[in-house]
């Protein structure tokens, strides 16, 4: 059976118990670093987010990006809270649950501890959007939906390990947070400065979820099999991200028709 793009997320779990690692099976620093050089498929190296880090875009399509990624942000806590209910193991469930709470937030929503779904929202004000444009999900693409409700249903009907290991194109993000940081202020000058606080505030959290998610990986993919499955996991993650971006470019050509655009 060849392994397309809807089959590979319900390939089942290699049977291959961890008692019977082989010589096959990759040291873990290979294996690691078998994992990062997956940034190369990383989004950051997407048409469109190059031309959005170049400052090349226009405000509507900045706006689109924005509007279409917030859903994404909406669905992270769901995915998280599906983790959690799939795991069986008290310490890990702790761990998980500070990411439920860091995107929902913990107190109230002005303070600062909003959470990044707040954060996010005032993104979405800094670049122009009015809350209704972005909590009535009208702007979000068809083909954004269908990429960010992939992700949640394999979180939701895989194992939690699995599921870890495909939150793990974090590992690749603190730099694409980084490099909007750097560079916007100068690019979109238009773009209000306190919108950016969610790529801040993301960096040192991504790093610390991104700890937690490659010792799950090492402890789980104690095969070679399994190890193999974690890249084709990333894989999966890694083209969700790609589509999204897809979407949204396709969405927001340089020409759209000015009553279409955010
Ligand atoms: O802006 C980005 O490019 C980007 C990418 C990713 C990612 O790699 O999945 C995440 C985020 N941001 C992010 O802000 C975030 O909170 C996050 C959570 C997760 C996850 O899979 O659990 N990915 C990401």
């Amino acid at each position: 059976m060849n392994t397309t793009t809807t089959e590979r997320q319900d390939a089942p779990a290699p049977a291959a118990a961890c008692s019977a690692p082989s010589l096959r099976t990759w040291h873990p620093e290979e294996f690691e670093a078998r994992l990062r050089a997956c940034e190369a498929r990383y989004h950051v190296h997407h048409p469109f987010n190059l031309r959005l880090n170049r400052g090349e875009l226009q405000p509507f399509q900045v706006r689109g990006w924005v509007a279409n990624r917030f859903y994404y942000q909406l669905c992270i806590p769901q995915k998280d809270a599906a983790v959690l209910a799939n795991c069986a193991q008290r310490e890990e469930r702790r761990r998980w649950l500070e990411r439920i709470l860091d995107h929902d937030g913990r107190g109230d929503f002005a303070g600062a501890n909003a959470g990044g779904i707040e954060a996010w929202s005032r993104l979405g004000r800094a670049v122009g959007l009015g809350p209704d444009a972005l909590w009535s999900q009208r702007h979000v693409q068809p083909g954004v939906r269908f990429a960010v409700d992939a992700y949640l249903n394999f979180a939701r009907s895989r194992p939690w390990e699995e599921a870890a290991i495909s939150s793990l194109t974090e590992m690749f993000a603190p730099k694409i947070h980084a490099d909007r940081l750097a560079g916007w202020p100068a690019l979109y000058p238009w773009i209000q400065a306190e919108g950016l606080a969610y790529f801040r505030q993301r960096i040192p959290l991504a790093t610390r979820d991104v700890e937690h998610g490659l010792e799950v990986a090492r402890r789980w993919a104690c095969t070679r099999e399994r190890q193999e499955r974690a890249l084709q996991i990333l894989h999966f993650k890694l083209d969700i991200l790609w589509s999204m971006l897809d979407a949204i470019e396709r969405a927001y050509p340089d020409d759209l028709a000015e009553e279409l655009r955010p």
